[in-house]
């Protein structure tokens, strides 16, 4: 089988493929592909490894023909999934391997809102170090504070485990479903979504981008929120409206923010959120550390190498693809 990747991946990943015997070729260019570009490409491939590139309705009818597509991510919302399954590719991800470091994250934004930890430091570079307040650049202690999680999936829950053991945050959720192991190791109680913007002192965004989530965090849910939360998102940035966000920390509807997410990513340099003193924005970086991106390439191998034996991806998102055969 012949193998495209869309990006250079960890050497964990290639190392797979080429040992299992497949033939790889990499986009080794710093910029996007053009959807042109892209199916050129893969015109001459089986499999898909893809990392950062939009595969809408027009790339996967122009790439029917592919055995199969591994995303380098666990979220699948950059993909038309329900072309991909109607065309019959199998589409696999990378859950739970990033959930860790993802976690690990969103609690670093969770702290570096609290003590406007990035603003800070911009005070040092720009020369504004001069002499010690009392009352000034005061933050807010998280300790007995309530996290507020909404999807307590994998993510969510390294996230709570993270504040319940360092500051024993008590634990609110909202979730499609009850998470009952997560009731039992952490005492998380299941609340309503108007609950859970009430009660919340940090409220922390954990569920995939899907209809149902686009643009659920606007004006009219950050006005239902304490005015003392910080809101983080690590999960998309699509989840939340900009404008809404900006204008509730304008005027004080809820304290702060953090943001690995942004839409559209990458963020411009000049968006106000780079430059209020209570908000935390990283680069969408969730993911980035070296043994996490290594753990990924290999699943995403993992998926292309079963379809050239002529199994079924092991992480796989659309198992519908099989259910004709
Ligand atoms: N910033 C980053 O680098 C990363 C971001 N992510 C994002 O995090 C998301 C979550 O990943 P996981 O925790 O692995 O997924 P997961 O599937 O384990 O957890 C998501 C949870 O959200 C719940 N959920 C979904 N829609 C909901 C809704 N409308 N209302 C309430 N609950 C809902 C689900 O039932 C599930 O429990 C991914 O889809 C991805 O978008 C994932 C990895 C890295
Ligand atoms: O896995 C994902 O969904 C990411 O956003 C990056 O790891």
């Amino acid at each position: 089988m012949n193998v495209f990747i869309t990006r250079i991946i960890p050497e964990s990943g290639l190392r797979l493929l080429e040992d299992a015997g497949l033939k790889v070729k990499q986009w080794t260019e710093k910029r996007s592909m053009t959807r042109g570009e892209l199916i050129d490409a893969c015109q001459g491939a089986d499999a898909l490894l893809n990392a950062g590139q939009r595969l809408d309705e027009q790339f996967l009818e122009a790439s029917k023909h592919l055995k199969v597509i591994a995303l380098h991510s666990v979220g699948y919302d950059n993909i038309a999934i329900e072309t991909a399954t109607r065309l019959g590719i199998p589409v696999g991800n990378t859950p739970g391997v990033l959930s860790g470091a993802t976690a690990d994250t969103a609690f670093l934004l969770m702290m570096a809102a609290a003590r406007n930890a990035f603003y800070m430091n911009r005070k040092i570079t720009a020369g504004e170090w001069d002499f010690f307040e009392p009352t000034a650049n005061l933050g807010k202690e998280l300790s007995g504070c309530t996290l507020g999680v909404f999807g307590l999936g994998k993510i969510g829950v390294e996230m709570a485990r993270r504040c319940a053991g360092a500051f024993g945050m008590k634990i609110i959720y909202h979730n499609r479903n009850r998470n009952e192991e997560a009731e039992h190791e952490l005492g998380a109680k299941l609340v309503s979504f108007e609950e859970l913007l009430k009660q919340s002192d940090v409220l922390t965004v954990h569920t995939a981008l899907t209809a149902e989530t686009e643009g659920k965090f606007d004006l009219e849910v950050f006005k239902q929120m304490k005015p003392g939360a910080i809101f983080i998102n690590t999960a998309r940035g699509a989840i939340h409206q900009e404008t809404d966000l900006i204008y509730a920390l304008e005027n004080k509807l809820i304290w702060g923010a953090g943001l690995d997410v942004t839409n559209p990513e990458p963020m411009h340099a000049d968006n106000p959120l780079l430059f209020m003193p209570n908000v935390a924005v990283l680069p969408h970086i969730g993911s980035a550390t070296e043994g996490t991106r290594s753990a990924m390439a290999r699943l995403a191998a993992e998926n292309i190498i079963a379809v050239s034996k002529g199994e079924r991806p092991p992480f796989l998102v659309n198992p519908e693809v099989y259910d004709s055969l």
